[in-house]
């Protein structure tokens, strides 16, 4: 059995990961520590005897749980770890060996996902402390997106924007509409001509993909343009910003504060980001305020 490659997706609320050996028969370490920065925080999984374990981790952050992870690996050394890295600018169209330039290149566009890249960072710190032999690969969200056309990724704005400050439309999840579009063509035997794909987690986006390529995107710059997520507003009126800031007198962290942590699911309900939660509160009888 050749050693596997462990994989590992730090995301917004939630860690994934997988320990994926070359045979696919191979059992697979997999789970999901959620719900992270909250009381509820919990580690769930799979061990190699297909066994299912659920692990509490009350207030845990990305970093510890990243240590609970890596204390399940059942003494399997993989060869390799990938990292899901969510913001990767114009410096990445693919996949990267990570290195002290690849880590400063993740660090200078944190700014643009302040919700993903330090948490990816975390990810990567945590990783290299336990395994610091193994080669570490990232593989970006913002890579597939690079295929778009001009009409796509640019906004109505001056061109210096762009051309002197990379103010741009990114694009994210791009492993997942390349997978999906792709598994799509196959199961439907329709082939690559073209998938309108939708990722629908915490963070959501569309995406319209053509011969494996990516056409058109709803996320932006950052991962707020685009549909209501979690806790993120998705598109509002750009003059939101100034209205609020001349109205309220609100300074632009707390604007950017409230748009990417107490928005979309979180702020129409008034109760949660968590979509399950939601549902559940509207079986018992006590819907969200925006519902009633
Ligand atoms: N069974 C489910 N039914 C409805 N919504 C779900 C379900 N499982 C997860 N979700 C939604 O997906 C969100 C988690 O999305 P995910 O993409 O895994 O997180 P992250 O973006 O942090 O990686 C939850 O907060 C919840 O809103
Ligand atoms: C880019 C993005 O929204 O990622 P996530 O779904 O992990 O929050
Ligand atoms: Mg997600």
């Amino acid at each position: 059995m050749n050693a596997p490659v462990l994989v590992i997706n730090c995301g917004s609320s939630s860690i994934k990961y997988a320990l994926i050996d070359s045979d696919p028969q191979a059992p697979r370490l997999e789970g999901i520590a959620e719900r992270l920065g909250s009381e509820e925080a919990r580690l769930k999984g799979k061990n190699s005897a297909g066994e299912r374990f659920s692990q509490p981790l009350p207030g845990a952050d990305h970093t510890q749980a990243l240590n609970a992870i890596l204390e399940r690996m059942e003494g399997r050394l993989p060869a390799a770890v990938g990292h899901r890295i969510v913001h990767g600018g114009e410096h990445f169209t693919q996949a990267a060996l990570i290195d002290d330039s690849v880590m400063a290149a993740i660090q200078t566009t944190a700014a643009l996902a302040p919700l993903h890249n330090p948490a990816n960072l975390a990810g990567i710190a945590a990783t290299q402390n336990v395994f610091p032999e193994l080669p570490q690969v990232a593989v970006f969200d913002t890579a597939f997106h690079q295929t778009m056309p001009p009409r796509a990724y640019r906004y109505a704005l001056p061109e210096n924007l762009y051309a002197e400050h990379g103010i741009r439309r990114y694009g994210f999840h791009g492993t997942s509409h390349a997978y999906v579009s792709q598994r799509a063509g196959e199961l439907s035997n329709r082939g690559t001509g073209g998938w309108l794909t939708a990722h629908l987690g915490n963070g959501c986006s569309t995406s319209a993909v053509w011969n494996n390529q990516s056409q058109d995107t709803s996320m932006g710059l950052t991962p707020l343009e685009g549909l209501v997520m979690g806790t993120r507003s998705g598109d509002v009126d750009p003059g939101l910003h100034a209205h609020l800031h001349r109205q309220l007198g609100w300074s632009l962290d707390k604007i950017d504060d409230v748009l990417n942590k107490e928005s979309g699911l979180l702020g129409l309900s008034g109760l949660t980001n968590d979509m399950r939660e939601i549902e559940e509160a509207a079986e018992q009888g006590t819907p969200p305020h925006s519902w009633r």
